[in-house]
């Protein structure tokens, strides 16, 4: 569905971007890990049309993303925004519905708000509070609902648990499996936390050096050797390995 081939992305002398090839394929969920520093927001800045590559290519749908595909992809696409990024002055009900409301009554994007809040574990009685009153882990899922209120087909997570605290963390990838799963939405996730990486992907790919250093599936990941390397310890043994 979304494929990158030689992505690069310099600013100034520093390549951050270095030959990026990923493919993210129909309804499957992909988590890009890597150092703080490394680029992968920046990957997601140029898959989203916010920076200008200098080389290489991105596709969707098998066709370049060009800025009609472009436009067309992000009315299908909906995205979490580390912090969770509501806008101060509407309300919770407000920010879920924000787009919906660009195209039907408010009355009906209440409803469909309510829906939404509802399956990210948000009662009614949140719907007109003000983001301001909200903890970190309700802020996280009313940016969820709002991520989902368009039932969107392909959904990009940026660091959806930084900052929430263990249990609150696992809530959150619990609900973006749930939803991910229920909706067969195409699913991208940059985050930091391999326990997330554990619950939410079914592929996790590495960043490292301007590169993918690692491209496999979750099921297994312990055993990689330049995961292990990132995560600074030893590979677990295969299946079947017998120690010696
Ligand atoms: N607009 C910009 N101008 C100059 N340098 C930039 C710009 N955007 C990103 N960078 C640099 O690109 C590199 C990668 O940044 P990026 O934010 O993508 O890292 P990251 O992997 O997302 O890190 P983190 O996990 O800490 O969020 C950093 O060195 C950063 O300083």
């Amino acid at each position: 569905m979304i494929e990158i081939r030689g992505l690069q992305k310099s600013f100034g002398a520093a390549r951050v971007l270095d030959g990026v090839d990923l493919t993210l394929g129909q309804g499957e969920s992909l988590c890009v890990i890597g150092q703080s520093g490394t680029g992968k927001s920046v990957l997601l800045k140029c898959i989203l049309g916010l920076e200008a590559p200098e080389a290489g290519r991105i596709l969707w749908q098998g066709q370049p993303l060009d800025r009609a595909a472009r436009a067309r992809f992000l009315a299908g696409f909906g995205m979490l925004f580390q912090g969770a990024a509501l806008f101060d002055s509407l309300s919770v009900w407000q920010n879920v519905a924000f787009r919906l409301r660009q195209r039907m009554s408010d009355d009906r994007a209440r409803g469909i708000a309510l829906d939404k809040l509802a399956r990210v574990g948000l009662g009614p009685e949140t719907a007109d509070l003000m983001p301001a009153e909200l903890s970190g882990g309700m802020a996280k899922r009313a940016g969820l609902a709002r991520a989902i209120a368009d039932d969107p087909k392909v959904i990009f997570f940026d660091e959806p648990t930084t900052g929430l605290d263990p249990i609150r963390a696992r809530a959150i990838d619990a609900l973006i499996r749930g939803i991910v799963t229920e909706t067969g939405a195409t699913a991208l996730t940059i985050t930091h936390d391999m326990a997330s990486v554990g619950l939410i992907g079914d592929r996790v790919a590495l960043l490292q050096g301007g590169r993918i250093a690692h491209d496999g599936p979750v099921a297994g990941m312990d055993a990689a050797p330049a995961l292990a390397a990132f995560l600074g310890r030893s590979p677990a043994p295969r299946a079947g390995f017998a120690a010696p």
